[in-house]
């Protein structure tokens, strides 16, 4: 909503260009002379005002151009009971929106200044987004995955639209929420959180749209609810997959009517929210098992912002861990630590199912760990990521020769270990010799260098003998 300024010594004409503007919910304020107008309009910020041209104490489009040079780009409608051609000309080569005479109709009027101010609006977002660069706030990263997202902030950031941000837990859903109303025009108003999976079954709708003192047992004061809170700001809803069915309904008229009645009141309020919603949940496959509306999710996701996991953008692995050391090192009050290279490796091995905020927590407690030393090793990692990197590089390995044991009580002893070995190794060179050489005895020994009696002892041992003859009977 705006502030209009109307500058008209005529009463008749300004109440009735009142009315229009205040019919759209905006605020007024009068002035019947030049000077007035003048003092008023420096005194505060107008979206729209009217002018007229014959005033008490001189010609209204004298001051035009110093009205249109106020930092707040006020749109200017030059009021006027003549039709005057060249006025008009005049008038909008010195900055004037349009031009209308006083006898227009209150429906022409009324959709002049809408016209106007929302052509402000968009000037000035465009305007907002050409000046300001991108705000990453506290977001590291610079993989091309990463910037991708970040291009999506900026575009949405300029738009009014709802967003559905997507992606596994610990990705960084509400630190990019916050990025799109930090860069927006909402910026100064409030970004409330409502966390969805946290919402207690029974107060859930008190919390959110507010209740009146005494509309149920407990409700000892009146509560505000957080979609008015957010009025003029943006809604977070987290896990919006975790909403029952009955609030999504009733989300899904708020959404459609943007008015929220409290519990146990009679009137229902306005608010000017922009929603942006987050999940980690599959949304399309709940909407096809009927717990999640499909109506909503058309409204919430009218533009999507998928973030990628953690171990789809490993360039940005390095550079998070050590700005989490930095800040840990600072907060705990230790000297700066580096990375060493073998513990990087290891990071970048891992697969990081928790995200950012797992190798946040690994790197608090590679910080604790290491206290004093200078570089950070993979020993100071917490032993669960080590563990699953030492498993994950064992089953890579093509050179294994037996399944890793389930614990180290499965050990056999070093001894054992080599007989068990050499015994598979021996049995597998001579499956492949035999295999080779087409069961040619002869060019067998001459290959391996065992004697006939030895060869065929060692292949009755080792059972290929027996394999062969099954193979062909
Ligand atoms: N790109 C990033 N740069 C710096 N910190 C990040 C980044 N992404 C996430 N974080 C940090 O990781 C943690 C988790 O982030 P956030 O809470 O935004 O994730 P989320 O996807 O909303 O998680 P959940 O699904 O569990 O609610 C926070 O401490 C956040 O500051």
């Amino acid at each position: 909503m705006a502030r209009v300024l109307i500058i008209d010594d005529d009463p008749t004409i300004s109440y009735t260009l009142a009315r229009v503007a205040r019919r759209s919910g905006h605020e007024v304020d009068f002035a019947r002379t030049l000077g007035e107008g003048r003092d008023c309009a420096q005194n505060a910020e107008y979206g729209a005002i009217f002018l007229d041209v014959i005033l008490p104490d001189g010609d209204g489009l004298t001051l035009l151009p110093e009205l249109a040079a106020h930092s707040y780009q006020p749109m200017i409608l030059i009021i006027t009971g003549a039709a005057e051609p060249d006025g008009a000309a005049n008038a909008i080569v010195n900055g004037a929106w349009e031009y209308i005479q006083k006898s227009a109709s209150i429906s022409h009027i009324g959709q002049a200044l809408e016209r106007a101010l929302r052509h402000r609006e968009k000037q000035r977002a465009a305007a907002q987004n050409q000046e300001k660069p991108l705000s990453r706030e506290k977001i590291v990263g610079n993989s091309p995955a990463l910037n991708r997202a970040l291009g999506m902030v900026e575009q949405y950031a300029a738009s009014e639209v709802n967003v559905l941000i997507t992606g596994e837990t610990g990705v960084g859903k509400e630190m990019f929420a916050r990025a799109i109303h930090n860069n927006s025009r909402r910026q100064r108003k409030p970004f409330v959180v409502v966390d969805c999976a946290a919402l207690p079954e029974t107060l859930a709708e008190g919390m959110l749209f507010g209740h009146c003192k005494g509309a149920f047992t407990g409700a000892d004061r009146e509560r505000k609810g957080l979609v008015l809170e957010a009025d003029g700001g943006t809604l977070f809803l987290d896990e919006i997959g975790e909403l029952s069915l009955e609030l999504q309904k009733k989300f899904l008229r708020i959404l459609q009517e943007r008015t929220v009645r409290p519990l146990g009141g009679a009137q229902e309020y306005s608010s000017d929210f922009r929603l942006i919603a987050a999940t980690n949940r599959n949304i399309e496959d709940m909407v096809a098992a009927e717990t999640f509306r499909s109506d909503l999710l058309y409204r919430v996701k009218e533009l999507h912002l998928p973030l990628p996991p953690l171990r789809e953008r490993q360039e940005d692995i390095q550079e998070l861990a050590q700005v989490f050391v930095d800040s840990f090192c600072a907060q705990y009050g230790l000297a700066e630590k580096l990375l060493d290279a073998e513990l990087q490796d290891v990071l970048r091995s891992y697969s990081w199912p928790g995200n950012v905020r797992e190798l946040r927590n690994a790197m608090n407690f590679a910080v604790t760990a290491a206290r004093h030393e200078p570089l950070l090793y993979s020993q100071h990692l917490p032993q669960e990521i080590r563990i699953a990197v030492t498993c994950g590089r064992m089953e890579a390995s093509p050179a294994r020769l037996f399944p890793l044991p389930e614990s180290k009580f499965e050990l056999p002893s070093l001894h054992d270990y080599r007989i068990e070995a050499y015994r598979v190794i021996e049995s597998q060179y001579l499956a492949d010799l035999m295999t080779l050489t087409q069961w040619n005895i002869k060019e067998a020994c001459e290959i391996s260098g065992l004697s006939r009696s030895r060869l065929y002892a060692l292949l009755k041992e080792h059972k290929v003998l027996q394999n062969k003859t099954s193979a062909s009977s």
